[in-house]
């Protein structure tokens, strides 16, 4: 990068979503890499890596990344954005120009070492790990767990790099300095992660522009360069610098890698700021001198929020962006005892750039109150993967956004080593270091990882009793029956899921906390039933229904309530992909007995997401073979899913009757009434000072899912604490205009058509053809009604799209249809009988969901 180059927000150009093909999956045959497995002809475990969850991951980041590129001015930055993923994060790079080199050869390097497979598509390429494990130089060497740097150069294999120029090289082998943009970026995404792509819209998307200067060497190992933040209204600027600093302070810090880094008041903030020469000389009062030497005295002003810092010769020893957001995530930082086999290079660096947050968290720790066995924060081997997700869902959870908390890599190895957490400590440390977090954190607010107690060296779940009410997440029985060692070190396995991980950085959900409504008033009396009667009269229950709407809550509160009504149950929540990575563990460990034995002696198991089993075979069959023995034990199985077991194609009858013997329950979306009254609650209990009809305008805007609903509550929340002034039906509409829009799902023709073709196994062609057969003009006559209902296209456009049909068919079709309804009709359809307008349900909620 030039000195003085500017960079605009990052992201990518479109959403590619649709056009998103694999070119290249090469298996992971890397020891220790697969977490999601199937089985091949001859019977061999083989590693899947092109998941439908990997999927949905890359789809994740590239929706959120694309989100923030609406505002891309193309004319600033009119270079093609190539997002890479690297270490378990999505870096955004300029496919040409500025870093294309060290991109691509990083990539290639990558996937000729099976770490990674790309994906295509015409207008963006990406690489995806393969895994959620960092990508490290030494596991690309080595194929094992993270080495010291020095280590895995001198057992590089020359054949692994050949063919990539030596900056990729260099890049790989830590020894090339960190890039100008591609550090830039990394500190905008790092800032996304920590505030939520929401806030960062609102504070920093359009109004601030991040500015990267390098000048003159300050010594002969330091490159000397400043982070500007030019921010044109005068408001946001002095509100930034009051409630910003210490985040950017930090990030510049972790992302930017700078050995030594100044904090100087400028009145011209928001000005061009001049490339005179920096020198330690020009450090003022009111300048901060923070050092990576630990002994140096740290003291920190909230005086600016311009960062003048050297570039460092070297990368650092580790993902300066996954530190920086993990610092920003876990808040795990509680104690001082290093692992004893934490690398000292990592020690060095820890007890640097997390000494202030140590200091912080030292004194929580030495708060009354804070109990070392209460339920813990066990992130020992959190692969960096799992804590990106915890931040990107943390964007759109404001009970998780309230929590952009560290957990630096000694805080991990603490942890692992058996240092705990209380949560009440997590929220006072955060609250120490941010103050918005200091705002927003209510006295529930809690740092809530997991607490699925699982043996590192067994890597299953093990038994624990809570003993602290207030929090634990998904494992828990009574103390009596942890006999295993494992049992009283929590330590999260690096197999944890990502979605998993994610969802445990929320607050404990209760039943008592869902709003009842018409959509979930079964599915929570049945919720309500499990945990009364003990095994309940139907087994399992099987709660299905779209995102966003309190299937993960319910189960949640499932787990809890039957905690404190039977504190002898031995009770284990967990995701399906959290399961498949347990599985996959324990047989490469080859400690499936093991395995076994602790599954199938649960009292009651929850398992979130289990359509996710319809991806992978084996763990299919393991999970029959588990569910059956609980089941006919007669223990509680509670499972959720986006769909109606019938739903799972690939499932397998044995597990889709199964799964339909006990109680089937959907939940839908809140109507009306019950969005109002949980924007009622939700915004009472953020301490939001919003207007009546705000609130009823924004339950009335936000329709899809209550995830919508907190996004925007947490927008007229943060401009609440920025403002510190009521919100107002107006304030509220400018506010949310984006976000508003942003909500509208876009259908077009071919939506409906592949929706329509997916549910009922018709192919487009036959969907398109003069077929007369109901098995084919039943779901064409639906397709037409979908259409009018949910696309702007007219009659004869619809005619046109499905077959060459003039207007009066498709106004035929709709009329039909809406007599259907009408009479709530029996259809059969897809070799299964539907009530109307439970289809018209589900397709339409697989419809906005696609
Ligand atoms: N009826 C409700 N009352 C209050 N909060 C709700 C309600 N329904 C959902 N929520 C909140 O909405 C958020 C999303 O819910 P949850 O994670 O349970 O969704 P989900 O259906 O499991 O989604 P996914 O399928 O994506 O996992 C949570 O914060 C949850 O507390």
């Amino acid at each position: 990068m030039q000195p003085g180059m500017m960079l605009a927000n990052p992201g990518i150009n479109h959403d590619e979503r649709d056009q998103q093909q694999t070119v290249q999956a090469p298996a992971a045959q890397v020891r220790g890499v697969p977490q999601l497995i199937s089985q091949n002809a001859d019977g061999q475990i083989e590693s899947d890596v092109q998941t439908a969850a990997e999927r949905a991951r890359l789809n994740e980041g590239l929706v959120r990344q694309n989100a923030l590129t609406g505002h891309l001015p193309a004319e600033r930055f009119p270079v093609q954005r190539h997002p890479v993923q690297h270490a378990g994060k999505q870096h955004s790079l300029p496919t040409r120009a500025k870093l294309p080199q060290e991109a691509a050869s990083l990539g290639s390097v990558l996937i000729k070492a099976g770490l990674c497979h790309a994906t295509s598509s015409r207008t963006n390429g990406s690489l995806q790990s393969a895994d959620d494990r960092d990508v490290s130089v030494s596991s690309i060497v080595a194929n094992q767990a993270p080495v010291k740097r020095s280590a895995a150069t001198a057992s590089v294999s020359p054949d692994l790099t050949k063919g990539a120029p030596d900056s990729a090289k260099a890049l790989l082998f830590n020894t090339a300095p960190i890039s100008d943009v591609g550090a830039l970026q990394i500190f905008q995404e790092a800032l996304i992660e920590a505030i939520g792509s929401s806030r960062y819209e609102m504070l920093f998307a359009r109004k601030v522009t991040f500015d990267w200067q390098q000048v003159a060497a300050t010594t002969s190992h330091h490159q000397a360069g400043r982070l500007v933040l030019r921010i044109e209204d005068e408001f946001l600027r002095n509100w930034l610098r009051r409630e910003y600093h210490p985040l950017l302070e930090r990030l510049a810090r972790e992302c930017l890698q700078g050995s030594t880094i100044l904090f100087s008041e400028d009145a011209s903030l928001g000005q061009s700021v001049s490339s005179a020469k920096i020198t330690p000389s020009h450090t003022t009062d009111h300048q901060t001198t923070i050092s990576r030497n630990p002994s140096e005295k740290i003291s920190t002003t909230n005086t600016g929020v311009i960062a003048q810092l050297p570039a460092q010769n070297h990368m650092p020893s580790r993902n300066p962006r996954k530190s920086a957001v993990s610092d920003l995530k876990l808040g795990a930082t509680i104690s001082t005892i290093p692992s004893p086999d934490q690398p000292a290079e990592h020690h060095a660096a820890d007890q640097s750039s997390g000494a202030a947050e140590q200091r912080i968290d030292r004194q929580c720790a030495n708060k009354p109150g804070a109990n070392k066995s209460s339920r813990v924060l066990p992130v020992s081997d959190f692969p960096g993967a799992n804590l990106d997700v915890m931040q990107s869902e943390s964007a759109h959870n404001p009970a998780s956004q309230n929590l952009p908390l560290a957990a630096t890599p000694l805080a991990k190895s603490q942890l692992a080593a058996g240092n705990k957490v209380a949560d009440d400590q997590v929220v006072a440390s955060a609250a120490g270091r941010n103050p918005l977090v200091s705002q927003m954190a209510g006295p529930r607010r809690g740092a809530y990882v997991a607490s699925t107690a699982f043996g590192s060296t067994n890597q299953v779940p093990t038994a624990q009793a809570p003993t602290n009410q207030a929090s634990g997440f998904s494992s828990a029985s009574h103390e009596s029956r942890s006999n295993s060692g494992a049992a009283s070190h929590h330590s999260a396995p690096a197999h944890l899921g990502r979605t998993n991980a994610a969802k445990m950085s929320r607050r404990p959900m209760e039943l008592s906390d869902l709003v009842v409504g018409t959509g979930n008033e079964l599915a929570l009396a049945a919720a309500r039933k499990v945990c009364d009667e003990v095994p309940a009269p139907f087994n399992p229950l099987y709660l299905f229904g779209n995102v966003g709407i309190g299937k993960t809550h319910l189960l949640e509160g499932i787990s809890r309530q039957l905690r404190r009504q039977h504190p002898g149950l031995n009770v284990l929540m967990m995701t399906a992909e959290q399961f498949a990575n347990c599985f996959t563990q324990a047989l490469r460990d080859k400690t499936l007995p093991s395995f076994r034995q602790k599954f199938r002696n649960v009292d009651a198991l929850l398992i979130d997401d289990v359509d996710f089993l319809d991806n992978t075979r084996v763990i299919r069959e393991e999970f029959l073979h588990t569910f059956t023995e609980l089941a006919e034990r007669g223990r509680a199985i509670v499972l959720t899913a986006d769909r109606h077991p019938k739903l799972l194609s690939k499932l397998g009858d044995e597990l889709v009757t199964r799964f339909m013997s006990g109680l089937i329950c959907r939940v839908e979306a809140p109507d009306q009434a019950t969005r109002e009254r949980i924007v009622q609650m939700k915004a009472a209990r953020m301490g939001t000072d919003i207007s009546e009809e705000a609130l009823m305008w924004v339950a009335q805007k936000f329709r899809n899912n209550v995830r919508e609903l907190e996004g925007a509550l947490n927008c007229l929340h943060t401009w609440y604490t920025m403002s510190e002034r009521r919100v107002g039906l107006a304030t509220a509409r400018q506010i949310l205009a984006d976000l508003e829009r942003d909500c509208l799902k876009i259908v077009r023709l071919t939506d409906i058509e592949q929706t329509i073709c997916t549910l009922f196994g018709v192919r487009p062609r036959e969907l398109k053809s003069s077929s007369r057969a109901r098995t084919v003009s039943q779901p064409r006559m639906l397709a037409m009604f979908l259409a009018r209902k949910h696309t702007q296209s007219a009659y004869q456009e619809i005619g046109q799209h499905f077959g060459g049909r003039n207007h009066s068919t498709v106004m035929a079709a709709e009329k039909k249809v809406g007599e259907w309804l009408d009479s709530n009709s029996e259809l059969h359809l897809g070799g299964r009988d539907w009530n109307i307008r439970e289809l018209m349900d589900t397709l339409e909620q697989q419809l906005l969901a696609s």
